[in-house]
């Protein structure tokens, strides 16, 4: 954990389940956890109904994508506002399932992320290598090259918070070494203090891929890291409520 800032964990539902479904996971963990922020971002048609939900809980809501223009011809799309108007105060972006299936490029999540922060949605950049990319010794630099492309001025006065998620420790139940993910995270933070100055040492910087109940508590005590972007072990309430109690508060 970074000293002063209050952990997040976030849960990215991806395209699981159904609505009645979502309902009753939003139910299950709208109390939270004691000193920790959470969050869930539920598939689009589902969180209106996960907005209501969570109404006056302890949880909050995010988007797992949005357009970069406010409103248009853009089917199938879905603009910042919109997900402002459900509910959602958070949304993430450029998450590498994003980058692979949909050819979002750091000009792209650039652009997103301009429009989550003018419609004042608090953005969630995600970064990370491939595996190829970490085997070949680049991991750091492919991070900060998808920092300074996807992150704009006015992203850290904003609130916007980092994810580290490397692409080959998603779903995979593999996860870097503890000192692996320090390593990124310092990295991450040495860059974004670089380029936006001591303000940037306040920005929340979540690890992200296979956390689960039985490794959470030693990545979220590690230097930096100041909380968890969590897939899977998101859709079980269980799970995801032990995730934020393993959290140092
Ligand atoms: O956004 C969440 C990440 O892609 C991590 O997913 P995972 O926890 O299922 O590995």
């Amino acid at each position: 954990m970074t000293q002063g800032i209050r952990p997040l964990i976030a849960g990215n539902w991806k395209m699981h389940g159904t609505v009645r479904e979502a309902a009753r996971l939003a139910e299950a963990v709208r109390e939270g956890v004691e000193g920790v922020d959470l969050l869930v971002c539920p598939p689009f048609p589902h969180l209106h109904t996960v907005s209501v939900v969570l109404l006056g809980g302890r949880v909050a809501v995010g988007g797992q994508d949005c357009h970069a223009a406010g409103k248009g011809a853009h089917t199938g799309d879905v603009s910042a506002a919109m997900l402002r108007d459900v509910g959602a105060t958070h949304v993430i972006l450029g998450h590498s399932e994003r980058r692979a299936d949909h050819a979002e490029n750091d000009a792209a999540v650039l652009a997103k992320t301009k429009a989550a922060l003018a419609a004042g949605l608090i953005p969630i950049v995600c970064v990370g290598e491939t595996e190829a990319e970490r085997l070949g010794g680049l991991a750091e630099s492919v991070v900060r090259g998808q920092l300074e492309g996807s992150v704009p001025y006015g992203f850290v006065t904003a609130g916007g918070i980092v994810a580290y998620e490397p692409v080959w420790a998603i779903g995979t139940g593999r996860t870097p070494t503890e000192d692996d993910i320090a390593a990124i995270h310092a990295t991450m933070r040495a860059a974004l203090v670089e380029r936006f100055g001591p303000a940037a040492r306040a920005t929340r910087l979540l690890y992200g891929g296979s956390v689960k109940p039985s490794n959470a508590k030693p990545i979220l005590a590690l230097p930096e890291v100041d909380g968890a972007l969590v897939g899977g072990a998101s859709l079980v309430a269980e799970d995801f409520l032990a995730i934020a109690r393993a959290a140092p508060v």
